[in-house]
């Protein structure tokens, strides 16, 4: 057991106390002790024995031994040297039972004694110290540092107390050296006596103790909880930084100050020190130890920080307080996950989207109450299965390996898709999916978050509707006809096709609105845009417009006529009769086209074109159509009245049969007669096949008008024959459509049947392009003709590519000779070559040969010469009436 530091004080206490006493004594003879000891019977010496005992004293611990010592001392001195000698005799035995090493010297720093405990502190024997200077007893560093205090001490006087090392046996040691001068009665300094405290085991300990304090303090630095000590009485005696940083108490002086002080210095931390105080008082009153409190301190920023605060009391054995250990621990940021998570859990069991959680497979984990209700599966159906089953099998596998790729590469997946409920029943979803990684950075789980969007998609194809179509009609709406047309317009630039826009506004739809009501009007247009829709072709755009007003796109239109061909039918569709309610109402359509690119190059100008001419249409009486550009107005506008005057024509039998005589190039006999179609019209007057027989075949007119002309020149031909006179055979136009429809040959049957004309006297003449069109058809029909013995004439030969030989194989009687080639002749080399060939060709495969349109001698000469067998032309008899020409046959010598 090291003696404690107490000890130490109080011995060094009472050698103070006793030196002191010495020194007094010393003052006086008595204080000399002759015959101690032969050293200390010295003669200049004679204090030094009073004082030596009062050293002595000291460490015996009795001040009164030590006073009887010194007066018993006097007392020897008067008695005799013997009696000093014996004194100083066992006065040094008394130095040497004393057990702190003593020793003394005279003013030149010689020793003149020491006790056994010094000779054996410092390893040596008195001989080798007594007489000695410190030089020879120590090492030279301590002897002169020695010296120095001594030389020091002399001269000042008194006492001396300071702490060096001695070098002992057992090596340097720390000591404290108490030191006194040594004056004779005449109080001159005779020398000094000193005594060594070893004090290397204090050291040590203190240093322990200074160690601990250290590991202590770096402890409690090193801890990162808020830590204080308060004593008893509440004041603080050790932090550590974090708590001073608390309080922004760093660099102040808090040592043993309490809260409310700490209060005073730092207003804006009273109440948190306030909150502190209050627990400590709880803390000291728990019976339940460690007390636990969470305080709030906000910080300078205002922040407010939590601490899960624990509090020890520490108590003295009679109860009272001692101290009490604090330790703050900062739960701010658990505070704030506890919180958070408080409020995902509130969240993922209230929120109204449906969120599961997987683990990194895709094996459902947990779902919220809003997961049930929108996919109909409960927790128990779903966990432990894969988001698979949740699948609707309507996005391949390229779908979900983008979304991985997706969530792989940013973490996260959100977009649209289509899932099953439980029911079966597949639904939109807008879908978020979110990766959560654990601490290593691999994926643990996955997190989707979805919600029902049925309803949103109803009403996104709810609101796509009425943005884009018309409630009433069904119809696209102005907007997306506009984006139509656009389209329409993009694809004609690129292809250079037309486009046309056509504007259609009904008449007379104020009218029904007015006299019928609306619920009438919106009827009728609803029935309006059923026939429109109907007319028009897949491909084409119809929009309601606006009102009564309707927009038509067409698209890749080529002839103008074809447009045409549509209004017509529309205004035809729109003339039809409409049942509203029981009141069988008229409407009729005034329409306006505009043709991409001629009259705009945009969707706007074009739209504004067919308007104007929509409302032309209007001007010019309703019921019509115009298109914006004049010139095909026109033409289209003529085409519809030649239609309609050819209709007429037919019905109220304007139309004639002229005849052009055939002759024998040899003989100059009529062997035959060319029936050509002429129309007198009011307006007109007498109208050239060519000028409406091209229409006649588009609109099929020609059906009925060639059955007509076939009827009459058979008639016409029987009443000739009637009559006495020889027309050969009659020759009759037929158009490709009429054989195409089919029937043509039944029709030729029932004509000569019905006109009586023997069908030997009827030549059908046909042109080679219709025989090409539909070779089929024509070489039935021809076959059947054949058959009833009817002649066929291929018209125009030359024109056309055909084959002698499949002509020779159809049984063709006569080829004409198209009056293209008959023309310049003789003068034109090329022409006169073609003609040449075809009437040799002719010839030499058994074909008659008639040439058209001779119009001078040269050519007949030039043609009969060639071998050519007939001819017709001006220079024979230009087409005539049919009275006419029976005049003319008539008046023939043959
Ligand atoms: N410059 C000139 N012309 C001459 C001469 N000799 C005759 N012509 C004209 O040549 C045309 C001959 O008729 P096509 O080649 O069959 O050509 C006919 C025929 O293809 C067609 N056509 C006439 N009538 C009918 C008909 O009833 N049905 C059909 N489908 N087509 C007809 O109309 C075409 C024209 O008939 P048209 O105007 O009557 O014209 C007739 C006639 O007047 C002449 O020396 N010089």
């Amino acid at each position: 057991m090291h003696r404690r530091w107490w000890v130490d004080a109080l011995v060094f206490a009472g050698m103070l106390l006793l030196l002191y006493l010495s020194f007094l004594l010393g003052k006086t003879d008595s204080m000399a002790i002759p015959g101690a000891s032969e050293v200390l019977t010295e003669p200049h010496v004679p204090a030094l024995s009073g004082a030596m005992l009062c050293v002595l004293g000291a460490f015996l611990g009795g001040g009164a031994l030590v006073l009887m010592l010194a007066v018993r001392g006097e007392r020897a001195a008067r008695v005799g040297d013997a009696a000093r000698r014996e004194r100083g005799r066992f006065l040094q035995a008394v130095l040497d039972a004393i057990p702190a090493p003593v020793f003394y010297k005279d003013v030149s720093g010689r020793y003149l004694g020491c006790n056994n405990a010094f000779g054996e502190f410092l390893g040596r024997s008195k001989t080798e110290i007594i007489g000695r200077t410190v030089y020879e007893v120590a090492p030279a560093d301590l002897a002169t540092a020695y010296e120095q205090r001594d030389r020091a001490l002399l001269d000042a006087r008194g006492r001396q107390v300071y702490e060096t090392q001695v070098e002992t046996q057992a090596g340097r040691r720390d000591v404290i050296f108490y030191k006194a001068t040594i004056a004779g009665p005449d109080g001159e300094v005779h020398g000094l006596v000193g005594t060594v405290l070893d004090i290397t085991e204090r050291k040590e300990a203190e240093e322990r103790v200074r160690e601990s304090e250290r590991r202590m303090s770096a402890l409690i630095e090193a801890l990162p909880d808020a830590i204080f000590f308060k004593d008893g009485a509440g004041r603080w005696l050790v932090t550590n930084q974090r708590a001073q940083a608390l309080f922004n108490l760093r660099g102040e002086k808090w040592f043993g100050m309490t809260d409310r002080e700490l209060g005073l210095l730092r207003p804006e931390y009273a109440p948190a020190l306030q909150q502190c105080l209050d627990n400590d008082e709880v803390a000291w009153n728990s019976e339940e130890l460690p007390c636990h409190s969470i305080e709030v301190v906000n910080d300078p920023a205002g922040e407010r920080h939590y601490f899960d605060v624990t509090r020890i009391p520490i108590r003295r054995g009679d109860g009272s307080r001692d101290g009490l250990v604090i330790v703050g621990r900062d739960v701010t940021a658990r505070r704030i996950a506890e919180e958070r998570l408080r409020q995902a859990a509130t969240v993922f069991d209230n929120t109204i989207e449906g969120i599961s959680i997987t683990d990194e497979s895709g094996i459902i984990l947990s779902v919220n109450p809003a997961f049930s209700l929108i996919t109909g599966y409960d927790e128990i159906d779903v966990v432990g299965r894969h988001t698979r089953i949740l699948q609707s099998g309507r996005h391949d596998r390229e779908y979900y390996r983008a979304m991985w790729k997706t969530l792989k590469e940013r973490g996260q997946w959100q977009g649209e898709i289509w899932n099953r409920r439980k029911t079966g029943e597949v639904y939109p979803q807008w879908l978020t999916i979110g990766v959560v990684k654990d601490d290593e950075g691999r994926v643990s789980n996955y997190v989707a978050v979805f919600s029902d969007i049925s309803q949103i998609k109803d009403a996104e194809t709810q609101l796509e509707r009425l943005a884009h179509y018309d409630p009433l009609t069904g119809l696209p709406n102005r907007a997306l006809l506009g984006d139509r047309l656009e389209h329409a317009l993009d694809r004609a630039r690129r292809t250079g096709s037309s486009v046309a826009v056509l504007l259609l506004d009904l008449d007379g739809f104020k009218n029904v609105n007015d006299s019928l009501g609306h619920p009438a009007g919106d009827r009728l247009l609803q029935v309006v845009s059923e026939r429109l829709r109907a007319a028009l072709r897949e491909e084409d755009s119809v929009c309601r417009f606006g009102g009564d007003e309707f927009a038509i796109v067409l698209e890749d239109i080529s002839l103008g006529e074809a447009v045409s061909e549509t209004a017509e039918q529309l205004i035809a569709e729109m003339a039809l009769p409409v049942d509203l309610d029981g009141h069988l109402t008229r409407v009729s359509a005034s329409i306006g086209i505009a043709i991409f690119p001629r009259d705009g190059a945009d969707a706007t100008s074009l739209i504004k074109a067919a308007d104007t001419a929509m409302y032309r249409s209007k001007q010019l009486g309703r019921d019509t159509f115009s298109f914006h550009h004049d010139e095909m107005a026109l033409a289209a506008r003529r085409r519809l009245e030649m239609e309609h005057g050819l209709r007429q024509a037919l019905e109220q039998g304007s139309f004639e049969l002229w005849y052009q005589p055939q002759l024998d190039l040899c003989s100059g006999r009529v062997i035959g007669v060319e029936a050509l179609l002429r129309w007198r019209d009011p307006a007109r007057g007498l109208v050239p096949p060519l000028e409406f027989i091209p229409l006649a075949e588009e609109t099929g007119l020609i059906v009925p008008i060639g059955a007509w002309v076939l009827r009459q020149a058979c008639r016409e031909a029987r009443s000739w024959l009637d009559a006495g006179l020889n027309p050969g055979r009659v020759a009759v136009n037929v158009a490709a459509p009429q054989i195409e429809r089919g029937g043509f040959e039944q029709v030729v049957a029932r004509v000569l049947e019905e006109t009586g004309l023997p069908a030997a006297a009827l030549e059908v003449e046909i042109t080679e392009s219709s025989l090409l069109h539909n070779a089929d058809n024509a070489k039935r029909v021809i076959a059947a003709l054949r058959e009833l013995g009817v002649g066929l004439a291929i018209d125009d030969f030359g024109t056309g590519y055909s084959s002698l030989a499949y002509l020779k194989h159809l049984a063709v009687h006569r080829l004409k000779i198209d009056r293209e080639f008959v023309r310049d002749l003789p003068g034109d080399g090329s022409n006169l070559a073609i003609t040449r060939a075809v009437i040799a060709l002719s010839r030499s495969l058994g074909f008659a040969v008639v040439a058209e349109g001779v119009e001078v001698q040269a050519q007949a000469d030039l043609l009969r010469r060639e071998g050519c067998d007939s001819a017709q032309g001006f220079l024979y008899a230009k087409p005539m009436p049919g009275a006419d020409f029976a005049n003319w046959l008539a008046a023939r010598p043959d």
